[in-house]
């Protein structure tokens, strides 16, 4: 089987090797003359067997993404398929489908998750899109999931959307999930009695309820930086944690660890919290508590 893939960047390039590793034949395409195969995406279409051909999009999602589904909808022939790989909102994927079914050309939305370890480990996919071009395009997805029982790492989730949705709902339990450990963290590292924290979570991931990949992580974290010295402590987020809580806030769906490690992430970027400013600037009126000076710049 012989493929397109357009976008290799950390996760497109790791993508094309994996699939290579598996028989896949991957034409890529990149604006980067440096990594791409072809010179264009006129060039990437051309190197595929026209009505046959997948090709599957791994570009940063908005604009980037949108800009190649609207080249891609002038190159492709009936019986074509694209695959969306990247984390794009699912509200776009109905439409998308449509779209491309008035020309007869496939669309799947795929959400990847595993990261720059989805190399070695396979990614986890969850697939959105009608039953029939999923089973078409079964090949590309089990050279890229991991090894094992196919829905051990693999869904076809349901519907246009579906695939995104999944993968939204797994990132926003994401946060909460890294929320829990880095709270528990500094718990651990505050407290005075325990000397060793990098081992008590290393104790942790094996055999404890607490186990799991995302400890194992934190562990290495330590391993190469004890303190996190040179780390600041700014995270940014790239848009599924709101799109998650904007979900549950449309289907009044209580999400309170999600919001609250979203919400501390927005908070990680205030150098000073004007809303704890007029906090304490409200103790201060109402009961005469003392505040502290703003330092300078604050
Ligand atoms: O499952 C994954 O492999 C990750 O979730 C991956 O998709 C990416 O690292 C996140 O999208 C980052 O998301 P934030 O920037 O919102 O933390």
């Amino acid at each position: 089987m012989r493929i397109g893939l357009v976008g290799l960047g950390k996760m497109g390039a790791n993508m094309r090797t994996r699939l290579r590793a598996h028989d896949v034949e991957v034409v890529g395409f990149d604006r980067n003359p440096d990594v791409s195969d072809v010179a264009s995406l006129d060039d990437l279409v051309a190197a595929l067997p026209a009505g046959q051909r997948f090709v599957w999009v791994m570009v940063p999602a908005g604009g980037p993404t949108r800009d190649v589904l609207a080249q891609l909808a002038t190159l492709l022939a009936p019986g074509d398929v694209v695959i969306e790989g990247g984390n794009t909102h699912y509200v776009e994927d109905a439409e998308r489908a449509a779209t491309f079914a008035e020309h007869s050309i496939g669309y799947l939305d795929v959400g990847v998750s595993g990261g720059v370890w989805g190399l070695e480990n396979g990614y986890g996919l969850m697939v959105g899109g009608d039953a029939a071009t999923v089973e078409r395009a079964l090949p590309i997805f089990d050279a890229l999931r991991p090894e094992g029982p196919r829905d051990e790492g693999f869904v076809h989730a349901g519907a246009a959307g579906a695939g995104h949705y999944t993968k939204m709902v797994h990132n926003g339990i994401e946060y909460g999930l890294m929320q829990a450990y880095a709270e528990g963290y500094e718990l651990l590292d505050a407290k005075d009695i325990v000397t060793d924290v990098p081992g008590t979570l290393k104790a942790w991931s094996r055999g404890t309820v607490v186990r799991s990949w995302l400890l194992e992580l934190l562990v290495k974290a330590l391993e190469e930086d004890p303190e996190l010295a040179d780390i600041s402590d700014w995270v940014e987020d790239s848009g599924e944690g709101r799109w998650t809580v904007d979900e549950a806030i449309d289907a009044a769906i209580p999400l309170p660890v999600i919001s609250a490690a979203l919400f501390a992430r927005f908070s990680s970027r205030q150098g000073a919290s004007p809303a704890m400013k007029a906090v304490a600037a409200l103790r201060h009126q109402f009961g005469g508590h003392d505040v502290r000076p703003s330092s300078p710049g604050a």
